[in-house]
């Protein structure tokens, strides 16, 4: 892993009518590393998602990704620099095959129409092989997507992530609904992405967060409360007064 600085929030706010869902929020993240952020409901993990990928402006601050600005960049731009985000629930081509839709993640120019055309390249195939190994879904290459369990989609969405080579991963909620185990194995495999990949994950599942074994950012009010590895966190008083003392957690 090396040092470089590939994203930088810089005094982020985000004012929804006045309420600010984002106050000043300042975040950086190396190359290679993979982050967790956690925070309670309401927290601003999701806003601060939508102000990476410019789905939601800012009203204040500034966000650096690669050394170039973000803002004022249209969504599917800043996605064409590198940055790709998986929602909560996959959003798969439940229809086609394993094989098919990562197909149309490694395709370029990415449209479904090389895949009618079969229009793969051998080093595009070598890919898919790898991802399909990544994602322990070798055996499930010629299943329809949509006859995998949940934890299995949600693997094959992060392969199609990872399939479209961005900078950065954004990854939201990925173990919502999931087995203990398919949970562990998600942390393992999130885990195993990072060093090559920059990964960022939300969730609220702190076995499954402590699992990832990360630096982990907790977010309360739209603000970093506190930052550092898990154990550093369970520490924090202030941590523990907004968010881990909570019965949930
Ligand atoms: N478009 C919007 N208009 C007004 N308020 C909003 C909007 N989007 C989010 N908010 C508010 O901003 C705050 C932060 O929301 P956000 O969804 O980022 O939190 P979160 O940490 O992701 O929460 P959760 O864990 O429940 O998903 C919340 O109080 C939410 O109600």
């Amino acid at each position: 892993m090396n040092n470089k600085v590939l994203l930088n929030l810089i005094d982020i706010t985000v004012s929804f009518e006045g309420f600010l869902a984002l106050n000043k929020l300042n975040l950086n993240l190396k190359k290679g590393e993979l982050r967790a952020v956690i925070g309670p409901n309401g927290a601003g993990k999701t806003t601060f998602l939508d102000v990476i990928t410019g789905k939601v402006k800012p009203t204040k601050g500034e966000v650096i990704f690669k050394g170039k600005s973000l803002l004022g960049r249209k969504e599917h731009k800043i996605a064409r620099l590198g940055v790709g985000r998986k929602f909560q629930s996959p959003r798969i081509f439940e229809n086609l095959t394993v094989q098919e839709n990562l197909e149309i993640s490694v395709s370029t120019p990415k449209s479904p129409l090389n895949l009618i055309n079969k229009n793969i390249k051998d080093e595009q195939l070598n890919e898919i092989e790898r991802l399909m190994k990544i994602v322990n879904l070798a055996q499930k290459v010629d299943s329809k997507a949509g006859s995998l369990s949940h934890g299995q989609k949600q693997w094959l969405e992060i392969a199609m992530l990872v399939g479209q080579k961005p900078d950065l991963m954004l990854v939201d909620e990925p173990v919502a609904g999931l087995t203990d185990e398919e949970t562990d194995l998600t942390a393992d495999l999130l885990k195993s992405l990072s060093g090559e990949n920059t990964v960022v994950v939300i969730d609220h599942d702190m076995e499954f967060i402590r699992r990832l074994d990360s630096n982990v950012s907790v977010l309360n009010q739209g603000t970093v409360l506190c930052e550092g590895t898990m154990e550093t966190i369970q520490k924090d008083q202030k941590v523990i007064d907004v968010y881990l003392g909570r019965p949930e957690n």
